[in-house]
């Protein structure tokens, strides 16, 4: 039996790991290799995955779509496969948010694993921002045209005719692959396990045989990423100012932080997409460094200035003894 490799791709903030999480949750009777790619050195993705999947590896800082002739996937497929343990029935490589698919499925097609096949290509699209990111990203379109399966997150947060919109659109960039509704990131795994990619060989052969050198054209050579850490806690209400503050180029920002206030020491995972802000609130794993470690993601950022925004958020001394100065992380935090 030849184990199917399906790369999961979609723009930044699209919903991903979250499908990933919900996969790794409900497929509990298939045995799951994940290679997960962080654009930025800061691996929020793979800490999110790790513990659910049977085995992980992840590839930080560098960007899979662009080691094509490098032989990094073929390496990070034979870690997965020789890894000790029972043998995986499926491989899901998760791609960053600015990763181009069909670079990754060229490298899945070409591996020289033993065993291995290539097992379609799931895009996810998010039904908030899809409709705008593609005026900006025209790229997105071909993205849905090539995908073997659509997955619509995010439909929780807009309204059903919104839905049935983007839903429509995905269909006729791409008539032929399942739209599938996901809230939350929730999808029956056989759609991604099961559907075999029935265009076995599909991609129009400019796709498959673009010059893996020219990236002029993939989103990432537009967006930058930067880097924050701190060992001392932030002030919550100058983080909150400095959020409301951000940039519009700042399309993404996920990382976890620690807060310097009497009785939330918990870690406080963020992600930004677009406009919407999210926290969520958790125990720090055992072992874990309780610091701050974020990743901003956009376009055009001015690194230094947004370095001293978040320079200044720091907290030096004794934690604040002030229950008020959560208010603003605690309205968009979900525990
Ligand atoms: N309400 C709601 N939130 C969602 C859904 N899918 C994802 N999110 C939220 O959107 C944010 C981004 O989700 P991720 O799953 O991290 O997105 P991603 O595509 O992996 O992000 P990158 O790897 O940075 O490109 C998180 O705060 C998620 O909780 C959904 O279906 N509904």
């Amino acid at each position: 039996m030849s184990l199917p490799v399906v790369v999961l791709a979609g723009f930044l903030g699209a919903g991903k790991t979250t499908v990933l999480n919900q996969l790794l949750r409900s497929a509990t009777d298939v045995r799951l290799g994940v290679v997960v790619n962080d654009f930025g050195a800061v691996g929020v993705d793979a800490l999110l995955v790790a513990g659910w999947a049977d085995s992980t590896v992840s590839l930080e800082n560098g960007c899979l779509c662009c080691s094509t002739d490098d032989g990094t996937i073929d390496e990070l497929l034979t870690r997965l496969t020789t890894a000790r343990g029972p043998a995986l029935d499926a491989v899901v490589i998760e791609a960053s948010g600015v990763a181009e698919p069909s670079a990754m499925v060229r490298q899945v097609l070409a591996s020289t694993v033993p065993g291995v096949r290539y097992g379609g290509l799931v895009v996810v699209v998010d039904a908030v921002e899809f409709e705008t990111t593609r005026l900006r990203h025209t790229e997105l379109d071909d993205h849905v045209a090539m995908a073997d399966v659509v997955i619509l997150t995010k439909t929780d947060l807009v309204p059903e005719p919104d839905v049935a919109r983007v839903a429509a659109r995905c269909r006729e960039l791409n008539a032929w692959a399942p739209v599938v509704p996901a809230a939350k990131g929730r999808v029956d795994p056989r759609l991604l396990f099961d559907a075999r990619p029935a265009r076995q060989r599909q991609l129009a052969l400019g796709e498959v045989v673009t010059d893996p050198a020219d990236h002029a054209e993939h989103v990432h050579t537009l967006y930058d990423a930067v880097e924050f850490r701190s060992e001392h806690p932030l002030d919550p209400r100058a983080f909150v100012r400095f959020l409301d503050a951000r940039p519009s180029g700042v399309f993404r920002v996920k990382g976890f932080v620690r807060f310097a206030v009497e009785g939330f020491g918990q870690r406080y995972l963020l992600q930004t997409v677009g406009a919407a802000v999210r926290f969520e609130r958790s125990a720090w794993p055992r072992g874990s460094a309780r610091a701050t470690e974020l990743v901003l993601i956009g376009a055009g950022l001015d690194e230094a200035e947004l370095l001293r925004g978040l320079r200044a958020c720091v907290h030096e001394g004794e934690p604040l003894d002030d229950d008020l100065a959560m208010m603003g992380v605690l309205r968009s935090t979900e525990d």
